[in-house]
């Protein structure tokens, strides 16, 4: 089975437009997790431009009373700052289930790449080793779209990291384009080689409910997917009928009677 983790940043998004409290961001994932969703996922970033640490604070209490999986990601290079205490220390401080780590700079307008496993592996094999010692499952942030990047994912295994969590922005842009097939080829090879190596297959960056079903039909065992952006735009597609009717009953309460 493949599990549901809903990245709730686009509501913290929209919550910082205004500068109050709403949209919040708690209730908002509270509401995924009675829809059955698995889990919920934030990617708090340094300049703090959707969730803050204080969101990470509110969101672990609530998972950790749901009883369900809470999934932190964020680059664990990326220097203190004020509003934002690093990654490790988050990780620290909220102990999340899972710690997602993604090589994501500053200027990024959102995650664009993996690790590069190679070049990476020994800088990150300590920091493995300390979230794995905070009782978090560990997974790595993976290119999985072309052959030589996705080089070495064996390596994310040797490192100890648990997972690594396919980047299926590429993926998401090609079947867009009609072009998924050899896409999800090279995908299902990458998964069944991490898989071969001991490793967890995790998924996420630009699914959608267009583009899901085919790249779980192509790639086997995924465990588990997350997903922000597409969600919560489709959510307000959906939400937007009832919530325009719930206003028109206020204005015209005559004309809005339940059955
Ligand atoms: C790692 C990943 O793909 C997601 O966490 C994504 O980066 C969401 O972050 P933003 O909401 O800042 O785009
Ligand atoms: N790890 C991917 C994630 O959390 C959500 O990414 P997106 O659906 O917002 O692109």
């Amino acid at each position: 089975m493949t599990f549901l983790s809903v990245n709730v940043n686009k509501i913290a998004v929209l919550r910082n437009s205004r500068g109050g409290a709403e949209p919040d961001v708690v209730r908002a994932a509270r509401a995924c997790l009675e829809a059955g969703a698995h889990g919920i996922t934030v990617h708090p970033r340094p300049d703090a431009r959707h969730i803050r640490a204080e969101d990470v604070y509110a969101l672990a209490e609530l998972t950790a009373a749901r009883g369900v999986e809470f999934n932190l990601e964020g680059n664990p290079f990326a220097p203190p700052r004020p509003g934002y205490p690093g990654f490790l220390a988050l990780c620290d401080a909220v102990r999340p289930a899972q710690a997602t780590l993604v090589p994501d700079g500053d200027g990024q307008l959102t995650s664009d790449h993996g690790f590069d496993f190679r070049r990476d592996g020994e800088r990150l094999r300590p920091l493995v080793a300390q979230l794995r010692q905070m009782g978090c499952r560990v997974s790595l942030f993976a290119d999985a779209d072309d052959e030589t990047r996705s080089e070495g994912i064996e390596h994310a295994a040797a490192i100890g990291a648990d997972r690594v969590e396919l980047y299926t922005g590429p993926y998401a842009e090609a079947a867009a384009a009609g072009t998924a097939a050899p896409m999800l080829a090279r995908f299902a090879r990458i998964a069944r080689r991490a898989q071969a190596a001991g490793l967890g297959v995790n998924a996420g960056h630009d699914l959608s409910q267009a583009n899901l079903g085919g790249f779980l039909h192509a790639v086997p065992g995924v465990l588990e997917v997350s997903i922000g952006h597409a969600l919560i735009g489709e959510a307000l597609y959906t939400g937007l009928p009832a919530t325009v009717s719930a206003y028109l009953a206020i204005l015209h309460p005559s004309l809005h009677t339940e059955d």
